[in-house]
């Protein structure tokens, strides 16, 4: 499986996104290596650890980088060099730097009058209500919340009403009911027949908008599918453990007698399980610890960094 793309399930729909054989150097840094990609109508999204390539493989997507090798399509028309693809595609970038002293409604009307909409005025209007910053939408950029300006700067992508959407970790910053407003958003968009991408590095956040997923590592394509199917590659894995009990050593011994445990290791103050398969371990443990009397205190994952369930995916 080492650097073979998992392919879990075919892409639900026609490809609007093709990305051949794409690879992007910046120096000595490969930043995409060799991604190949389709990417459907609906929500999608891009998964991936700091650095894995996500931002550079969006900004390739919307034609703003070259790609050192390779070529993206969007709905069959190269998007490099190819300024009318700008019609068709939004982006929203990963910064925070917007001109403050602009209101939403000036940027987002100004955007519209760039893309020399017959009326922009009235986009404006459509875009600042789809983000729902309506009430605030005449206030400075300046005074507005993270998630405010984030919110800004989505209508600003969304203006001219494009097929495709693009955005770089878009739920950076935001509290639980702006994210919650923004998801449902994406949700719409991608069931009125637009293609969204959006980038993460969390997988929660990612299974919560979208059912395919695309899991980049190192600036390789590491997984691609639909997002039972991530989720179950991510947990179907060797996975330890750090329990704490009232008898750890009773605990051990039962642990041990279960199929899907392959070691356990007493410490100082608790016990090392290492699991097969994690969804099988979590199932047994409670009855487990039960039949042996024990009464667990404490069940922490050992190795739950993101990082280590990203090399694993790709074999590391
Ligand atoms: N303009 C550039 N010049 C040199 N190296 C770059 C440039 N842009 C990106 N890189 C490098 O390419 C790699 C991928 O970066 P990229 O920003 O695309 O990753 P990412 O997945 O978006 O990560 P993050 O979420 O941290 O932004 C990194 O090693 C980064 O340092």
């Amino acid at each position: 499986m080492t650097s073979e793309v998992l392919e879990a399930a075919p892409p639900a729909t026609r490809s609007v996104i093709d990305v051949r054989g794409v690879s992007r150097w910046f120096g000595n840094v490969v930043a995409v290596n060799d991604i190949t990609m389709s990417i459907g109508t609906g929500v999608t999204g891009l998964l991936g650890p700091n650095g894995a390539g996500k931002t550079t493989l969006l900004h390739l997507m919307a034609g703003l980088l070259a790609p050192s090798r390779g070529e993206i399509l969007v709905q069959d028309a190269p998007v490099w060099r190819n300024p009318a693809i700008y019609r068709t595609l939004g982006l929203v970038v990963d910064r925070e730097d917007t001109y403050g002293f602009l209101s939403a409604r000036e940027l987002v009307e100004a955007t519209a009058t760039l893309h020399k909409m017959d009326h922009p005025r009235s986009a404006a209007d459509r875009a600042i209500a789809m983000v729902n910053l309506g009430p605030a939408a005449d206030r400075r950029i300046a005074t507005y919340s993270k998630g405010m300006r984030q919110r800004a700067r989505v209508a600003a992508a969304l203006v001219h009403d494009p097929a495709v959407l693009l955005l770089d970790e878009p739920f950076n910053g935001m509290d639980p009911r702006q994210r919650l407003e923004l998801m449902e958003l994406l949700h719409r968009m991608g069931e009125e027949g637009r293609t969204v991408l959006f980038s993460s590095h969390i997988l929660e956040e990612v299974e919560q908008v979208s059912q395919q997923i695309q899991v980049m590592v190192a600036g390789r394509l590491a997984a691609s599918g639909d997002h039972r199917a991530i989720r179950r590659l991510m947990t179907q894995r060797p996975h330890e453990f750090r329990l704490s009990s009232s008898n750890d050593r009773s605990l051990g011994v039962a642990l041990l007698a279960l199929e899907s445990v392959s070691g356990v290791e007493l410490e100082n103050d608790g016990v090392l399980v290492r699991a097969s398969d994690y969804g099988a371990f979590t199932a047994a443990l409670p009855s487990a610890a039960r039949g042996a009397g024990v009464r667990l205190y404490q069940v922490l994952p050992a190795d739950e960094s993101l990082e280590s369930v990203f090399s694993y995916l790709i074999g590391g």
